[in-house]
């Protein structure tokens, strides 16, 4: 490792539990649950307005949650011992432009506590040993997002958290960032918890996603379990020649269901065992049951196409024609 020291950092995992924030009348987060596991990438996933930055924000103490807790190995940011050497995170990416790019790391390293000496380890990990040198008021966008990720580096911290860092990133360097959070969680062992408004980025980074929408998780889960759609509670078809009576009876036991003009009845928010035992309470004859297949790609679809009118617990809003690259901050 670039630190000198030949263990990597200590595994540490991220817990968030029932985070709530309201701005106003706006419910930014709402009842937010996740983990975050050392030694994987995991992508934090939403549309524009879900509330990723509203979350990262109440992660590392920046804003104070209405209700809900974010630990770090069960401590809260506020309370670390050692917060630089235990999360860098990667927010905003602004710098003093007279500065160079290596002046504002050792100025940072001092403020922390940090030898000097490591400005020029982080520059090198992120590829700006020669940039380094010039002032960041020049830099390109990419060359801020490295720059910012070299300041998060700069304790060895065992957690990463980041925010959009490939926002900016010309198709090398996001490959190059790709392939570096992969490093920092597969190879060091880091929690790397990256947020992206980007399917096909996260596909391509993360092992395992939280997905949000209108502050709400949608769903969790690695990320080859939700592309086989095998993801816990989700949308349950079910056929019966009761159909009317089966709804009133799942309806009665607090599902969701709807039938629709085929006959065919929908549930949302269940499984396929919280149907059948219901039905089958219900004493309602069933002659198909299935779990909708809902691919990530379909499930972030739909999510992009509602934005932030999706409510996770709610049927998804019908897909129409918009593209998860489509999006733009
Ligand atoms: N300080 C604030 N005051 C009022 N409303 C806010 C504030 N911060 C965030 N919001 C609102 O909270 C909601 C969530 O915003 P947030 O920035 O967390 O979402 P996001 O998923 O990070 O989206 P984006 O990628 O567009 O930044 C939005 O409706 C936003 O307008």
């Amino acid at each position: 490792m670039a630190s000198g020291t030949t263990a990597g950092p200590r595994p540490v995992r991220i817990e968030v539990s029932g985070l709530t924030k309201t701005f106003g009348t706006v419910r930014a987060v709402s009842d937010l649950g996740f983990t975050v596991e050392p030694g994987s990438v995991t992508g934090f996933l939403g549309p524009n307005g879900a509330g990723k930055t509203t979350t990262l924000r109440m992660v590392l103490g920046l804003i104070t949650p209405d209700a809900g807790s974010a630990t770090f190995d069960g401590v809260p940011y506020a309370a670390l011992r050692e917060p630089v050497r235990t999360v860098g995170a990667v927010l905003e990416t602004a710098f003093h432009p007279a500065r160079s790019g290596r002046d504002h790391l050792r100025v940072y390293s001092r403020a922390a506590g940090i030898p000097v000496a490591r400005a020029d380890e982080v520059l090198e990990r992120v590829g700006l040993t020669t940039a380094g040198r010039r002032r960041a008021g020049g830099y390109s966008l990419g060359m801020r997002q490295r720059l910012a990720l070299a300041t998060a580096l700069l304790g060895d911290p065992p957690v990463l958290v980041l925010d959009e860092p490939a926002n900016g990133l010309d198709p090398e360097g996001i490959l190059w960032l790709r392939g570096f959070l992969r490093h920092l969680a597969h190879d060091e062992g880091r929690t790397v918890l990256v947020s992206s408004h980007l399917l096909s980025e996260m596909e391509q980074t993360a092992d395992r996603v939280v997905i949000v929408g209108a502050g709400r998780l949608v769903r969790q889960g690695s990320i080859t379990e939700l592309r086989s759609g095998a993801q816990g509670a989700g949308t349950v078809l079910v056929r019966s020649p009761e159909a009317d009576r089966l709804v009133a009876v799942l309806s009665g036991a607090g599902l969701a269901a709807t039938r629709g003009d085929d006959g065919l009845v929908t549930v949302e928010g269940a499984t396929p065992a919280d149907v059948g035992a219901r039905a089958f309470a219900g004493q309602v004859e069933l002659h198909e049951l299935r779990a909708e297949s809902t691919g990530l790609e379909e499930l972030y679809f739909r999510l992009t196409a509602g934005q932030e009118q999706f409510s996770a617990g709610a049927a998804a809003p019908g897909a129409t024609a918009v593209t998860t690259e489509g999006a733009s901050r």
